[in-house]
């Protein structure tokens, strides 16, 4: 919808060939849109090979995990100057890789020709047209360029950025440090409680940025600070709201249930912990994630024990 509304011409594929037709037909995608008018400039198709056919950017966003066994199927039809567009927050389980890193490997392109949007984006408002900003980043900056004036509409206000590490990792850990919020709201604690796990969990994320070659001044721009406010804030955030049903007492597998979208943080707290166990650095807020949503550690517990952890300077 962003690129249409900016003058792009839109091709989106969708495995489902009834949400393709009620794309043409409609201008709606009932399932996960309802009551939003695309733009005639979007059309959809289920033939990969049409949606790529001269693509100047090509948009990835899929589940994180799907990403690598998706994109080997696309890898053979995308143009070879193609420039692949990251929106996905994830990291891979198994790997610890990014998902511009997969993308790099998966459709063998350079560095230069992938890039990342992000930033405080929640879908259903961007649908409304709700004035936002975002990063757009790339390591090639002209190449980010070239995306920021293909997205820039009177409500979307894209910034660029070369730091794609920090970029990534902003959007990945927001989504562990959502579910943590969420718990917390859930058991009922504060907007003290809510703060203090926002400004500790942007700590270890820069930490773990840092020890990653990242940019510290990203944490605190669109990509780290701006999505974290979103996601924690925001009843329509689904990794908060995840998070909100665990803290009330819902089990991993009701919460499960009543969760229609993706919730990245759910599979992402296990390799952003791989990733800074990887980088030696401790995150213990996306430990405590881990230890709630997977190992079934009853939140209290996890709370009593995070705040009794060994006294510490603010920065070390
Ligand atoms: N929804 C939001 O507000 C935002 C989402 N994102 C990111 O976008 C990415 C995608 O999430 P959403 O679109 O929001 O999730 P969603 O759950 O709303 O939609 C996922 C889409 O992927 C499809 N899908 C599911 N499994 C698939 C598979 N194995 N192969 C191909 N397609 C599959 C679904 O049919 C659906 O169309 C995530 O990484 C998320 O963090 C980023 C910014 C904002
Ligand atoms: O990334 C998002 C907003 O920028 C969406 O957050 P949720 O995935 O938690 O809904």
């Amino acid at each position: 919808m962003i690129l249409a509304d900016a003058g792009c011409e839109v091709t989106v594929w969708g495995r489902r060939q009834e949400v393709a037709d009620a794309i043409n037909t409609t201008r709606t995608n009932p399932d996960y849109l309802p009551g939003f008018e695309l733009p005639d400039g979007v059309r959809a198709t289920t033939d990969p090979a049409e949606a790529a056919r001269d693509a100047e950017f090509t948009v990835l966003t899929v589940p994180s995990q799907t990403l690598r066994e998706n994109l080997a199927d696309w890898a053979p039809v995308l143009p070879s100057d193609t420039v692949l567009v990251s929106l996905m927050k994830g990291v891979e389980l198994g790997t610890a890789k990014r998902m511009s890193e997969v993308i790099e490997e998966v459709a063998k392109a350079p560095a230069e020709r992938v890039a990342v949007v992000t930033g405080p984006n929640l879908a259903k408002e961007i649908a409304g047209r709700m004035p936002a900003a975002a990063v757009v980043a790339c390591r090639d900056e002209d190449v980010a360029r070239r995306l920021q004036a293909a997205c820039h509409t009177p409500y979307y206000r894209p910034y660029t950025n070369t730091d794609v590490i920090g970029c990534e990792l902003g959007g990945a850990v927001k989504n562990v440090i959502g579910l943590a919020v969420g718990i917390a709201d859930g058991m009922g604690l504060g907007d003290n409680t809510k703060a203090s796990l926002m400004t500790r969990g942007l700590a270890e994320t820069t930490r773990l940025g840092l020890a990653m070659g990242a940019d510290p001044h990203t944490f605190s721009g669109l990509a780290g600070m701006g999505d974290l406010i979103a996601t924690c804030s925001s009843p329509l955030s689904r990794n908060h709201t995840f998070g909100t049903n665990l803290g009330r007492g819902m089990t991993l597998q009701e919460t499960i249930a009543v969760t229609k979208q993706t919730a990245e943080g759910v599979k992402s707290c296990e390799s952003v912990l791989d990733l800074a166990r990887r980088h030696d650095v401790d995150m213990p807020i996306t430990e405590t994630v881990v230890d709630i949503v997977h190992s079934g550690k009853p939140p209290l517990v996890a709370l009593r024990e995070l705040m009794s952890r060994s006294a510490k300077p603010e920065r070390r």
